[in-house]
C-alpha cells in the first residue's frame, strides 16, 4: 500500500478549489463522521461533484449505484438527474440505510432515491428489463470484476460505468490478495475491451470512467 497516491498538498488544493457540497450534503459528511465509524467510506468531494458533473452534462435518468453506504454519492448523483430521474442503491449494512434514508426524506431530490437492501449481486440478478444510463461502482472490491461483468448488459449502450478506488491504494501495481487482484483485473479487462472505452483517473483512490461503446 503507497501511504498516498496524489501528494496531500495536492489534494487539499484540490478539495478547497472544487465546488462546495449542498448544505444538506455537508450536514450528511458531518454527521457520517461523527456516528458511523467509517468517514473514509465516502467517495469525498472531487469524486462527489465529479459524479454530479458527469451525470448534468451525459443526459443521464437511471442510474444503478452498487455500494451506497449513507448516501454521499447516491445524494450527490441524485441532485442532478431530472425530475423523471432514477437511482437504484445496493447496500447490505441496515445502519447505512437507515442512516442515508433520514437524510434522503430532508432532501427535494430523495423520491429519486431507491434503496435496495441486500447483496448486490442478489438485486443485481432479480432486475428484468431494466437498462441503466450509468453504474457506479464502490462496494466490497473482491466482487470488482463480479460488478462489472454483471452491469454491463444492463448498461444502454453509450452508457457509462464509473469505478470508485481503481487504484486501491496503489495495490493494483502488485495485487497480493483477491481484493487487489479483482481491481487489477476490472482495470485491465476494460483496457483491453474492443466493447469499451476508458480513462482511469489518478483522482484521490482512482477513478475509472468506462464507457460502452
Ligand atoms: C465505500 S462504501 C460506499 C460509499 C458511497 N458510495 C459514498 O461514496 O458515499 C461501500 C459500501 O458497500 C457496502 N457493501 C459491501 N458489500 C456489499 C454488497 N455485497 N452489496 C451491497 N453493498 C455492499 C458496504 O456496506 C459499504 O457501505
Amino acid at each position: 500500500m503507497l501511504d498516498y497516491l496524489v501528494n496531500p498538498d495536492i489534494e487539499d488544493y484540490c478539495h478547497q478549489n472544487t465546488t462546495k457540497e449542498s448544505d444538506l450534503l455537508l450536514s450528511l459528511i458531518e454527521a457520517t463522521n461523527k456516528n458511523m465509524g467509517y468517514p473514509v467510506k465516502l467517495s469525498g468531494r472531487q469524486v462527489g461533484r465529479l459524479l454530479k458533473l458527469i451525470v448534468s452534462i451525459s443526459q443521464t435518468k437511471t442510474i444503478l449505484e452498487i455500494g451506497m453506504f449513507t448516501g454521499y454519492s447516491a445524494l450527490s448523483m441524485a441532485e442532478a438527474l431530472p425530475d423523471d430521474g432514477k437511482i437504484i442503491c445496493c447496500e447490505t449494512n441496515p445502519r447505512a440505510v437507515e442512516f442515508a434514508k433520514a437524510f434522503f426524506e430532508q432532501s427535494p431530490h430523495g423520491d429519486k432515491i431507491d434503496i435496495r437492501f441486500g447483496k448486490a449481486l442478489d438485486t443485481i440478478g432479480s432486475f428484468s428489463d431494466i437498462t441503466f444510463d450509468l453504474v457506479f461502482i464502490d462496494a466490497d472490491k473482491k466482487n470488482y470484476t463480479n460488478y462489472l461483468h454483471a452491469t454491463l448488459p444492463l448498461v444502454r449502450k453509450g452508457g457509462l460505468v464509473i469505478v470508485d478506488n481503481a487504484l486501491w491504494q496503489g495495490n493494483v501495481l502488485a495485487p497480493s490478495d483477491e481484493r487487489d487482484q479483482a481491481v487489477a483485473d476490472l482495470n485491465h479487462y476494460v483496457a483491453e475491451s474492443d466493447a469499451l472505452e476508458n480513462v482511469l483517473l489518478s483522482i484521490r483512490d482512482g477513478v475509472n470512467i468506462i464507457r460502452k461503446c
